[in-house]
């Protein structure tokens, strides 16, 4: 092998990587490197051709297309839900395809969350993403309850990552649900998801996992794990398109559950067209769905899924870890005079899959990533995320961005752009 800094080593590393042939698969535009995919994965051929069939099949067949062709739209979000469930582990019927990640998490709490008697505070983080927090604000608040009292959000030791032991510490007993993230969107660390819901479980606590930043980057066994709930978005690991309709899981123990949020497409199949008024809900996570699929948002899916199947998410992971292992190293050695700190956590088990860089001048080194064709993403107040993704980045290009960044940082680039962030960062 060639000495470890340099370019040759990662082409090296670029030939022996089993997954190499999947890049060729996405649109990748040239001279760009693309490290956004945890925030925004790419388009691939598959993708496309499915969202281009599922046109098709509305051109060729119009109503008819709910129930012909190859992929009748009435059965879509649980075909789609079938072929997502090995990426996390779970029984084909207890995921479901359906809305977003927010509209899941409200359907989840409105469903399952049913403070009684002691039991009626929502455990979570001060780590986890806004919306998450908002929407489990607004429940309490449906339920009459002041969040203030009722929201406990355990803190962070290090501003980045959480402890498992301050959440079990936290699950008392007047905690009804646990909402946490797998994979922290900031620091990437990924929490002990089988240790937390074996606690949960014990205390008599339901638990449910946002996986946004976890699906389609490692693997999950959450129906061994026995988590009661789950859900997440599909445009990140996923590549299933910016607002591809979202995920969800529940434990097969839930079923029978009437859902929250109730709609005709929460019917059982064979009677959704009896219209009674009488909701007869579908028996198992099809029930969480509300009205009409959002198809066109979710055909992308179906192609990109088939590339998971095909790739292994075992494979995904290995290739990913190993990429983020050879960043830390190039960032160790090549950048350690420029007050970069590397937030994710190091470990392989509690490294997800990007990384996460803190400077103070964080906002303007990524405007000058992206003027040298490299697209991050900026995390206020000082964080630089940096996802290479095992699908179609390449070693070389996790080479060429340690790189860039040190020209940026030694020629001192970043200087002609404000410290701000964009509207959308
Ligand atoms: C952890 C997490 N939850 C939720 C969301 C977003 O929710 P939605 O897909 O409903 O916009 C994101 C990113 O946007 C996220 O990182
Ligand atoms: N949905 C978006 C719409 C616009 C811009 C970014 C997003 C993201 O997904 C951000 C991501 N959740 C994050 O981890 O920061």
């Amino acid at each position: 092998m060639a000495e470890k800094l340099s370019r040759e080593y990662a082409q090296q590393l670029d030939q022996q990587d089993e997954l190499k042939r999947y890049r060729d698969e996405f649109y990748i535009q040239p001279g760009t490197i693309y490290f956004d995919g945890n925030s925004l994965g790419l388009l691939s051929k598959r993708a496309e051709e499915s969202l281009l069939s599922m046109l098709d099949s509305w051109k060729k067949f119009g109503i008819d297309g709910w129930l012909k062709g190859d992929n009748p739209w009435f059965y879509f979000s649980e075909k789609l839900g079938e072929k997502s469930a090995s990426l996390i582990g779970a029984d084909p019927k207890e995921v479901i395809v359906t809305g977003s990640t927010t509209v899941n998490l409200h359907q989840i709490l409105s469903t399952f969350y049913k403070p009684e008697g002691k039991r009626t505070k929502i455990l979570a983080d001060e780590l986890n993403f806004p919306t998450d927090i908002y929407a489990i604000k607004s429940q309490l608040r449906i339920h009459g309850l002041d969040p203030e009292e009722h929201l406990i959000q355990v803190k962070s030791r290090d501003g980045q990552t959480l402890d498992e032991n301050d959440i079990i510490d936290a699950m008392t007993d007047d905690v009804a649900m646990v909402v946490l993230a797998g994979v922290l969107y900031r620091s990437g660390q990924i929490l002990d998801m089988e240790g937390l819901t074996k606690a949960a479980r014990e205390r008599g606590i339901l638990i449910a996992f946002d996986l946004c930043h976890s699906i389609g980057s490692i693997p999950h066994s959450l129906s061994d794990w026995d988590v009661d709930f789950a859900f997440w978005c599909t445009y990140k690991h996923l590549n299933g398109g910016p607002g591809a309709v979202a995920g969800m899981y529940v434990n097969k123990r839930h079923f029978g559950t009437s859902p929250g949020l109730a709609g005709w497409f929460s019917s059982d199949k064979n009677k959704q067209f009896d219209m009674e008024h009488e909701l007869t809900a579908a028996p198992d996570a099809g029930a969480m769905q509300m009205g009409t699929p959002h198809l066109l948002s979710a055909a992308p899916l179906l192609g990109s899924l088939e590339i998971f199947e095909e790739a292994g998410i075992e494979r995904v992971r290995e290739k990913s870890l190993k990429m983020t292992d050879y960043m830390m190293t190039l960032i160790d050695d090549e950048l350690s005079e420029f007050d970069f700190t590397v937030a994710n956590p190091r470990d392989d088990e509690k490294r997800g899959g990007h990384i996460f860089l803190e400077h103070p001048e964080a906002a303007r080194i990524c405007k000058a990533l992206k003027e040298n064709n490299v697209i991050p993403d900026f995390r206020t107040p000082n964080g630089i995320r940096l996802a290479p993704v095992a699908l179609y980045n390449t070693f070389e290009e996790v080479w060429q961005v340690v790189r860039i960044l040190k020209k940026i940082m030694t020629d001192e680039e970043y200087k002609k752009f404000e410290n701000k962030r964009d509207v959308v960062a």
